[in-house]
C-alpha cells in the first residue's frame, strides 16, 4: 500500500501538520489505514522503518492538502455564517419529506422557496441546493442533475464560511455523488476527500445518519471499483450503524446496500430476503426508487433460484412501472432489470427479444460510461446459444477495451471469461479450459468476485469434459460443487449435473450419466428453462448413442429439428473425446415394478435436493417425481392445518386418493402427500421415502429464505377500522382478505395493470371496484366490460369504438369503453374469453395509452387504469395458443388472487351477517343467526364461494314474515 519512494511532497512534516490535533488512530481511521501505517508515514527519511503513502491514499492527502483542509476546524466559528431563524424555520418543514420519500412535496417547496427570494445566506442556499441534489440523487437516482445543483456550492464548502452542519450535509452528499454509479462522476480520490472533510468535522460532534452515509459512499465505491474485500471491509463498519438510524429513508438504503452485500459474500438466500424486504418496505413508503431497483435485483436472484421466467417477467415489469411512476432516470437499476428481462426471455427461446433488451441497456451502459460487464453474462450466453461466435468475438473483444474508471479490472477478466465461452462453444476445449482458469486466478487476486468465480468453475468443469480431461474435471466438478454449497443456486447445480453426467459418460459409466442429465433435465423442465431443457436432451441423446442405444439416432435427430426450430446451436459432440471402449450397450430397463429399487431413485433424489430451490418449486418437484416414478397415478400435495383441514397446494383434489403418507417441513407445517392410481407392492415405502426428503429440502429452502414472491404480511392493525371506513361492504375478517385488501391499498397511486384471478363467485369483480374506490382516479369514471358477454363481430367496437357508417349498422358514433373510462379504471371482465383478433389491439393500447377507433385515421390518447379479472387458468390458455403470451405477460404486472371462500373460513360468518343486515328492509330489525345455522355455514365447503352463500341467505329471509333469528331449517344449504 505505500513505499518510501514517491514522497512528491508527502513527507513527514506534511503529514504532522495534516493530522494536527488528532491522534495517530483517529487520523488512520479518516484515511482507512492502520495508525502504524501513520506512524511510519511521520518517521524520518533515513529510519529503516519509515514509508511515504502512495496510490489512492497519497491521492486522498494531496486532495487534502490542496483543498487546504486541516483536520482542525479550518475556519473560525466567528467566520461562519449562520442560517437566519426565519430561513431554518422555512428550510427545515421542506427538508424534513425527503425523510419520508415525499419527493414531489420536498421538491416543490424547495422550488417555491428559491423563488419566494427568502434565502440570502450562503447555508441556507448551500442547504437548499443540498435538498435538491439528495431528491435528485435518492428520489429519482439522477445522480449528473444532483451533481449540478450541488457543484456551486462545493467550493463554499471548502471554504470554510458555511455553517458547520450545513458543510458537513455537502461533504457526505458530494461523496455519494463522486461514488455514483456513473463513470463520469465516478472518482474514488474525491470521494475519500469529501469523506475526509466530513470526518474531520465530525471530530466534534456526533452526527450518526451523516456518518452512516459517509460508509454508503465508501462501500459503493468498494462495490464499482469491484474489490470485494474492500466491500467486506466497509460493510462491517456500515452495518453496526444501522440501529442509530431514525430516518426511514435513510434506514432502507442502508438495507439495500447491505443487500448488496450479502450478495456478493454468497449469502445468496438472505439477499433474496432482504431484497424483497427492502422492495416491500419501500413500497409501503411510496419510496418508488429503491422498490424498482430492489425489485430488478429480486428478479435476477430469482433466476437464480430457478424461477419460473414468468415470475421473474412480472418483478421486472412490476420494477419498470415503479420507475415510470417515480420518474426516476434509466440507470444503474435499468439495466440490472434488463439483465433480468434478458435472463427470462433467454430461458423461453426467445432469443431477439432478450438482444433487444441488452441492446437497450447497453445503450444505456453507453450513456453512463458505465462498465459493460453486468450484462455480459446473459450477452455470452445468448452468443452461445444461438450459435453466433464472432459476435460473441467482437462482445469480449468491446469488454477488453473498456478503459473507464468502474470495475475496470473485473471487466477484463470478464473479457477473458467472454473468450472462453466462445472457444468452448466453437469447439476448442483445451484452450477454453486454458482461458477460464485464467480467468478464475485473476478474479482471485482481484478478492474474489463470486459471481464470476462460479461462472468459470461451472464451465472449467465442461471445457475439461470436452477435452477429455477427466481427472481435471472430476476436481472442477468437487471445486463448484463446493462452491455451490457456500452459494446456492439451482440454476447452476442443474447445469453442472449436466456437466457430471458429461463426465460420467466418458468415465464409462452411461447409465449414471443418464440419471445426472436426468436429473438436470427435471429441473430445467420445472424452472420453465426451455433452451437448457433442449441442450440438455440433446446431450441425453449423445449418451444414448454412446450406449449403443438403437433409438439414439432418432433421438438424436428429433433433439436437432428442435434446436434449430428454436433457432440454437448444436451443441458440440463431447461423447468424441471417449478414451476408451465402453461396455456392450446395457438392457434397457425393464418397465414397471422390477425397476423401482434403490436405482430408481437416484434420479429423483438428484431432483429433490438440488440447491437453491424454492418452496412452491420443490413442491411441484416432489410431485413431478412421483409422477415419474408410478406412470399412471396422480399426486397431490395439500397442507393439513391443526383440525386436519387439507388445503390444496398442487395436483388435482378431485378424487379419493389410493395411499397417502403425511410429513412435516421442519418448520411447523404439516404436509400430505397422496397419489390417486394402481402403486406398486412398495410404492408406499417409497412414497415415505420421497416425502421426508422433501421435507428436508422443504426445510433448508425456508431457513435459507428461499421464499418465492409473496404478497407482504400484514401488519395493519391499527388501520383496519380506517380501511373498513374507506371500502364500506367490503368484508375482509380473515388475514388472507386483510392482507388482501392492505395490498389493494398500496395500488392506489400507481397506474399499474392489475389481473385479479379466483373461482366464480369469490369476489373478483368486487374487488376491482375496490382498486377503483381506493385510488387516486376514484373521483373519474369507472367502466365494467364483460368480454364474454359481447358478440365476437361487435367486440371491437365496443371496446374501441367506431365513427359513424365505419360499418353496417353503425348509424351513429361510438366513443368505446375505454374513452368511456377516459381518466378513470376500464375493468374488463373474464378477460379469457377476449376474441384473439382484438388481443394485438388491446395490447398495443396497454403499451401505447392509445386506441384507434374503427373508421378513425388518427389515434386517440388515453388514460385509463386497467384491471381485469379472469377465473380461468390464463396460462393454460397460452399454451392451448388461444391467448396472445406477450398480452399474458403484460396483463401479470400486478396480480391478485382472491381465494375461494373455503380457504377463508373466518370470512364465512362474517359475510353471512353482512348479507343478513343488508337485505333486511329498512326499518326493520335484522335477525340473528341461531347457533345451529352459524354451525351449518362454517361447515359447508361453498364450492360456488361467496356469491353461493349470498344467495342461501338471500333465500332464506324470502319467506314471509322476517323471524327473530334464522335457524339451519332456514338456510337449506345444498348438501
Ligand atoms: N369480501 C366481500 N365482501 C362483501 N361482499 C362480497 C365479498 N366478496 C364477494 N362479495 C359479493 O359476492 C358476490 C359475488 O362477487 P363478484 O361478482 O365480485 O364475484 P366474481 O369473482 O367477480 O364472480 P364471477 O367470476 O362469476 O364474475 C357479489 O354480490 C359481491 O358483492
Amino acid at each position: 500500500m505505500e513505499e518510501k519512494e514517491e514522497p512528491r511532497g508527502l513527507g513527514p512534516d506534511v503529514i504532522r501538520a495534516l493530522r494536527g490535533e488528532q491522534s495517530r488512530a483517529a487520523f488512520a481511521r479518516l484515511l482507512g489505514v492502520t495508525p502504524l501505517t501513520v506512524y511510519r508515514w511521520e518517521l524520518p527519511d533515513e529510519a529503516p522503518q519509515a514509508r511515504r503513502p502512495r496510490g489512492r491514499v497519497a491521492q486522498a492527502l494531496r486532495n487534502l492538502l490542496e483543498g487546504g483542509v486541516t483536520p482542525a476546524p479550518h475556519a473560525a466559528p466567528s467566520q461562519r455564517q449562520e442560517l437566519r431563524p426565519e430561513e431554518s424555520a422555512r428550510l427545515m418543514p421542506c427538508l424534513a419529506h425527503l425523510k419520508r420519500a415525499e419527493w414531489r412535496a420536498a421538491e416543490e417547496e424547495l422550488l417555491a422557496l428559491l423563488a419566494s427570494g427568502i434565502l440570502r445566506t450562503p447555508g441556507a442556499r448551500a442547504l437548499m441546493a443540498v435538498g435538491l441534489a439528495y431528491l435528485q440523487r435518492w428520489g429519482r437516482g439522477d445522480a449528473r442533475s444532483a451533481f449540478a445543483t450541488l457543484l456551486p456550492h462545493l467550493d463554499e464548502a471548502s471554504s470554510g464560511l458555511l455553517p458547520e452542519s450545513v458543510e458537513l450535509q455537502v461533504h457526505a452528499l458530494a461523496a455519494h455523488l463522486y461514488a455514483s454509479p456513473d463513470g463520469k462522476l465516478f472518482d474514488v480520490a474525491r470521494v475519500d476527500t469529501h469523506v475526509a472533510r466530513a470526518e474531520a468535522l465530525l471530530a466534534t460532534r456526533d452526527d450518526p445518519e451523516i456518518r452512516c452515509h459517509l460508509r454508503i459512499a465508501e462501500l459503493a465505491t468498494a462495490f464499482y471499483l469491484g474489490e470485494a474485500e474492500r466491500v467486506a471491509r466497509c460493510t462491517g463498519r456500515l452495518a453496526p450503524l444501522l440501529p442509530s438510524v431514525t430516518d426511514p429513508v435513510l434506514r432502507l438504503i442502508v438495507e439495500d446496500a447491505l443487500a448488496h452485500e450479502a450478495t456478493i459474500r454468497g449469502e445468496s438466500a438472505q439477499a433474496t430476503r432482504r431484497f424483497r424486504e427492502v422492495a416491500e418496505g419501500a413500497a409501503r413508503m411510496g419510496y418508488t426508487y429503491l422498490e424498482a431497483r430492489n425489485l430488478a435485483f429480486l428478479a435476477q436472484r430469482r433466476l437464480e433460484e430457478a424461477c419460473e421466467p414468468a415470475e421473474a417477467l412480472q418483478l421486472v415489469r412490476r420494477a419498470r412501472e415503479a420507475a415510470y411512476g417515480g420518474r426516476m432516470v434509466r440507470g444503474f437499476s435499468f439495466i440490472f432489470a434488463a439483465r433480468a428481462e434478458a435472463e427470462a426471455l433467454l430461458r423461453l427461446t426467445r432469443f431477439a427479444e432478450a438482444e433487444a433488451v441488452l441492446d437497450e441497456a447497453d445503450a444505456v451502459v453507453v450513456e453512463l460510461s458505465w462498465t459493460p460487464l453486468h450484462l455480459a453474462v446473459p450477452r455470452v450466453l445468448v452468443g452461445v446459444v444461438t450459435g453466433r461466435y464472432a459476435e460473441l468475438r467482437r462482445y469480449a473483444a468491446r469488454l477488453a477495451a473498456y478503459d473507464g474508471p468502474i470495475q475496470r479490472k473485473l471487466t477484463g477478466a470478464y473479457a477473458l471469461f467472454a473468450e472462453g465461452m466462445a472457444d468452448l462453444a466453437e469447439g476448442q476445449p483445451l484452450r477454453a479450459a486454458e482461458r477460464l482458469a485464467e480467468t478464475s486466478a485473476r478474479v482471485a487476486e482481484l478478492g474474489g468476485w463470486p459471481f464470476l468465480r462460479r461462472e468459470c468453475l461451472v464451465y472449467e468443469t465442461a471445457a475439461r469434459a470436452f477435452a477429455g480431461q477427466l481427472a481435471e474435471g472430476r476436481v472442477l466438478l468437487r471445486r463448484a460443487r463446493v462452491f455451490l454449497e457456500r452459494m446456492p443456486s439451482a440454476g447452476h447445480s442443474a447445469i453442472l449435473n449436466r456437466f457430471e453426467g458429461m463426465l460420467l459418460a466418458l468415465e464409462g459409466r452411461p447409465r449414471e450419466a443418464r440419471e445426472q442429465m436426468e436429473a438436470s433435465l427435471g429441473t430445467f423442465r420445472l424452472a420453465g428453462d426451455v433452451s437448457m431443457a433442449l441442450f440438455t436432451r440433446h446431450l441425453l441423446a449423445l449418451v444414448a448413442k454412446l450406449e449403443g442405444d438403437p433409438a439414439a439416432e432418432e433421438m438424436l435427430s428429433a433433439s436437432e429439428a428442435e434446436l434449430r426450430r428454436a433457432g440454437m446451436a448444436i451443441p458440440q459432440d463431447f461423447t468424441r473425446a471417449v478414451t476408451r471402449p465402453l461396455h456392450a450397450a446395457t438392457a434397457p430397463a425393464p418397465p414397471g415394478p422390477l425397476r423401482l429399487g434403490a436405482e430408481a431413485l437416484v434420479v429423483p433424489f438428484e431432483r429433490l435436493s438440488v440447491r437453491g430451490m424454492g418452496t412452491s418449486l420443490l413442491q411441484r418437484e416432489l410431485l413431478g417425481v412421483v409422477e415419474g416414478l408410478f406412470p399412471g397415478c396422480s399426486p397431490r400435495l395439500e397442507e393439513l392445518d391443526s383440525q386436519g383441514q387439507a388445503t390444496l397446494l398442487a395436483g388435482s383434489a378431485s378424487v379419493p386418493v389410493t395411499d397417502e403418507v403425511e410429513f412435516g417441513d421442519g418448520c411447523g407445517r404439516r404436509l400430505r402427500l397422496g397419489v390417486v392410481g394402481p402403486l406398486p407392492s412398495d410404492g408406499r415405502a417409497l412414497l415415505t421415502s420421497l416425502s421426508r426428503l422433501s421435507g428436508f429440502a422443504l426445510e433448508v429452502a425456508a431457513l435459507r429464505g428461499f421464499a418465492e414472491v409473496e404478497p407482504p404480511a400484514s401488519n395493519v392493525g391499527d388501520v383496519e377500522s380506517e380501511r373498513d371506513a374507506e371500502l364500506p361492504g367490503f368484508i375482509a375478517a380473515s388475514p388472507a382478505m386483510k392482507r388482501l385488501r392492505a395490498e389493494l391499498a398500496r395500488l392506489s397511486s400507481s397506474r399499474a395493470t392489475v389481473i385479479v384471478t379466483g373461482e366464480s363467485g369469490s369476489g373478483k369483480e368486487l374487488v376491482a371496484r375496490a382498486i377503483h374506490t381506493l385510488s387516486t382516479r376514484s373521483q373519474r369514471p369507472y367502466v365494467a366490460f364483460n368480454c364474454a358477454a359481447v358478440p365476437r363481430e361487435l367486440f371491437e367496437g365496443q371496446l374501441f369504438g367506431y365513427r359513424r357508417g365505419a360499418y353496417t349498422g353503425a348509424t351513429t358514433d361510438h366513443p368505446g369503453v375505454i374513452r368511456a373510462a377516459h381518466g378513470g379504471t376500464l375493468f374488463l371482465d373474464e378477460i379469457g374469453e377476449l376474441p384473439l383478433e382484438v388481443q394485438p389491439k388491446l395490447l398495443r393500447f396497454l403499451e401505447n395509452g392509445e386506441v384507434f377507433p374503427l373508421g378513425e385515421m388518427r389515434p386517440v390518447e388515453v388514460d385509463v387504469r386497467v384491471v381485469t379479472a379472469t377465473h380461468r387458468d390464463l396460462g393454460q390458455l397460452v399454451r392451448e395458443g388461444r391467448f396472445r403470451e406477450d398480452l399474458y405477460y403484460r396483463l401479470q404486472v400486478v396480480p391478485i388472487r382472491v381465494p375461494p371462500l373455503r380457504e377463508r373460513r373466518e370470512d364465512v360468518v362474517a359475510l353471512a351477517k353482512h348479507f343478513v343486515r343488508m337485505l333486511t328492509p329498512e326499518g326493520q330489525e335484522p335477525p340473528q343467526l341461531g347457533p345451529d345455522a352459524l354451525a351449518a355455514l362454517v361447515a359447508h365447503p361453498w364450492p360456488g364461494n361467496v356469491r353461493e352463500l349470498r344467495n342461501v341467505i338471500e333465500r332464506s329471509m324470502a319467506y314471509g314474515p322476517l323471524p327473530a333469528v334464522l335457524g339451519a331449517e332456514q338456510m337449506r344449504i345444498a348438501g
